[in-house]
């Protein structure tokens, strides 16, 4: 579906991608992390097409997105965490730009923006930034289209809006879709981001499905630091410490994303080989 190979990108003289591979399949919703500035957001407008590549090949359902061809834009949906919305109604939002989808489904969109207690007669600049966010994700959603970004999509929504995203989103992915969605707030991505993608330093790091990383690694508390082995990874807790181990006992066992990607960032050769030993 979504096939990066030997890609480089730089701003300027600035190189930012060297060599990037990525191999993305359809029936997931993909959790892009990095850290601030490791190119999450660049990454996905490269995908849609709004930048192009400087070498190698990035191909979506087989095709270019930089040729911008209207039949493959029509396939994406971006949304973007910096993003303007014009002074018109929803309705009127919805004349103009859903023709562009051919799956767009308005039964659908009205679902969803109830689900969001969304009023869809209202001009959207007179939304709040979180409303309007609400609104574009509905939209979003309802074009079906074979690939959707979302970059940062729960900053900005309140408590319950991060619920109702995740139920949406889960209800929304098929086998037909792959949705990738950069996000620090992994907190709120919980059950529903899978397999993790991590870039650093120009390139993806790690691409493993949360059951391979579950296999490989035990995420546990304790109140003192076992000291043999030495845990890959160890961060203070309350009255002890949350540590990942290499899972020797090959059970499943259940992943703090956010506790994972501290552990790819300060351990990655360990974290690798538990990986590569337990996951293959
Ligand atoms: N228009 C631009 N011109 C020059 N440099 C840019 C531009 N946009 C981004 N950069 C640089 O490219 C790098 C990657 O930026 P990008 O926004 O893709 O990172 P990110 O992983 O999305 O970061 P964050 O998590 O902070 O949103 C950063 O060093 C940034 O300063």
């Amino acid at each position: 579906m979504i096939r990066i190979s030997g890609m480089d990108f730089g701003y300027g003289k600035n190189h930012l991608f060297r060599g990037l591979n990525l191999n993305l399949k359809p029936g997931n919703i993909y959790g892009l992390l990095g850290k601030n500035g490791a190119g999450k957001t660049t990454l996905l407008q490269i995908m849609s097409g709004l930048l192009f590549p400087e070498a190698g090949e990035v191909l979506l359902l087989g095709r270019e997105p930089a040729k911008r061809s209207p039949s493959l834009l029509a396939e994406i949906f971006f949304l973007a965490e910096d993003f303007h919305v014009n002074a018109l109604t929803g309705e009127a939002y919805e004349l103009l730009y859903a023709p562009f989808y051919e799956r767009f489904d308005h039964h659908q969109f009205l679902s969803y923006l109830e689900e969001f207690d969304i009023p869809g007669n209202r001009k959207l600049t007179t939304f709040s930034y979180g409303q309007r966010k609400k609104f574009l994700l509905s939209f979003g959603l309802a074009c079906n289209t074979s690939i959707l970004f979302l970059d940062e999509p729960t900053n900005g929504l309140d408590i319950p809006s991060k619920n109702q995203f995740r139920r949406v989103l889960a209800s929304a992915v098929d086998e037909t879709k792959t949705i990738i969605i950069s996000t620090h707030q992994v907190r709120d991505m919980g059950h529903l981001i899978d397999p993790i993608v991590i870039v650093d330093s120009g390139s993806i790091i790690l691409n493993r499905t949360i059951a391979e990383i579950g296999r490989s690694l035990l995420m546990r508390y304790v109140r003192a630091l076992p000291s043999d082995p030495v845990p890959i990874y160890s961060d203070q807790a309350l009255g002890g410490y949350i540590v990942v181990e290499e899972n020797k006992s090959g059970e499943e066992g259940s992943v703090d994303i956010e506790v994972f990607f501290n552990a790819v960032m300060t351990a990655r050769e360990r974290v690798e080989a538990a990986l590569q030993r337990r996951a293959g």
